[in-house]
């Protein structure tokens, strides 16, 4: 679970209860939990056929390339090891497209698109995809994004990963125009995705918004609404877990 910073992580880890142990990488530090997981995707202690899933949980940094370099550490630790990780989840709060995404909801994102990968030309921006290489999107795996978002009650759609925040409603409408279906915005979501995909690795990501995008206004922000969004979620998250990996 790749968070940007620790007071994300923070929230992530207070959804789950058993006390953790730190584990020091070269190139990223996790946080390591359990989660109980089960055939019948309850969370109750007393079933012996249950198993307890681990979770790792990473402050990655701010931004796509911090937030891939430490993911991209985080899982070749694990693959040398030999315990490759199911699933990587980047979460986090972000910004919100108004009118699906107010503050203080959830969005979960089936896909995961960088918005600001490719070339400015006299005709407006290309992909970098159109210039012939690269990737911009990571699709999330439909069941596990459907599982998640029944769970939680969060929103599905686009989540853009930018390198530089919105702060206009020009920039947020002509956001909008290039990706209708978006929903929020951060800064990592791409970036884990990008070294998820590097091995393998199915990916997520879940924004609980904390502010609109569009013009710069930080006495709108409701950071401490959104990290409490984020634990109620990931609350929810090990039996939709279990119901996608039974699938
Ligand atoms: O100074 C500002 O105007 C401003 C507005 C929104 C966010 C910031 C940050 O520095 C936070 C970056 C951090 O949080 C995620 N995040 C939260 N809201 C947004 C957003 O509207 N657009 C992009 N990223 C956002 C992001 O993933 C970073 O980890 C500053």
């Amino acid at each position: 679970m790749a968070t940007a910073v620790p007071a994300e992580r923070d929230a992530v880890a207070r959804a789950f209860p058993e006390p953790g142990e730190e584990v020091r990488l070269p190139g990223a530090v996790l946080f390591r939990t359990t989660a109980g997981v089960g055939p019948s995707g309850t969370t109750a202690g007393a079933d012996p056929r249950r198993t307890a899933a681990v979770i790792d949980l990473l402050a990655a940094g701010v931004g796509p390339a911090r937030a891939a370099a430490a993911t991209g550490a985080a899982l070749t630790a694990a693959a040398l090891t030999g315990t490759p990780y199911d699933l990587v989840v980047s979460a986090g709060i972000g910004g919100g497209f108004a009118p699906g995404a107010p503050l203080g909801s959830l969005v979960v994102a089936d896909a995961i698109t960088v918005a600001d990968l490719g070339a400015e030309t006299a005709d407006g921006f290309l992909p970098v995809t159109e210039l012939g290489f690269g990737t911009v999107t990571h699709r999330p795996p439909e069941s596990l994004v459907r599982a998640v978002a029944e769970a939680t009650g969060a929103r599905t759609g686009t989540v853009l990963t930018v390198s530089t925040v919105t702060g206009t409603a020009a920039r947020a409408a002509a956001l909008r125009t290039r990706h209708p279906r978006a929903l929020a915005e951060g800064m990592e979501g791409f970036g884990v995705a990008e070294a998820a995909d590097a091995q393998g690795v199915p990916v997520l990501e879940v924004r609980a918004i904390s502010n609109p995008v569009g013009p710069r206004d930080r006495a709108a922000w409701r950071i401490g609404d959104a990290l409490a969004a984020l634990t109620a979620a990931f609350g929810k998250f090990a039996p939709a877990l279990e119901s996608w990996r039974s699938v």
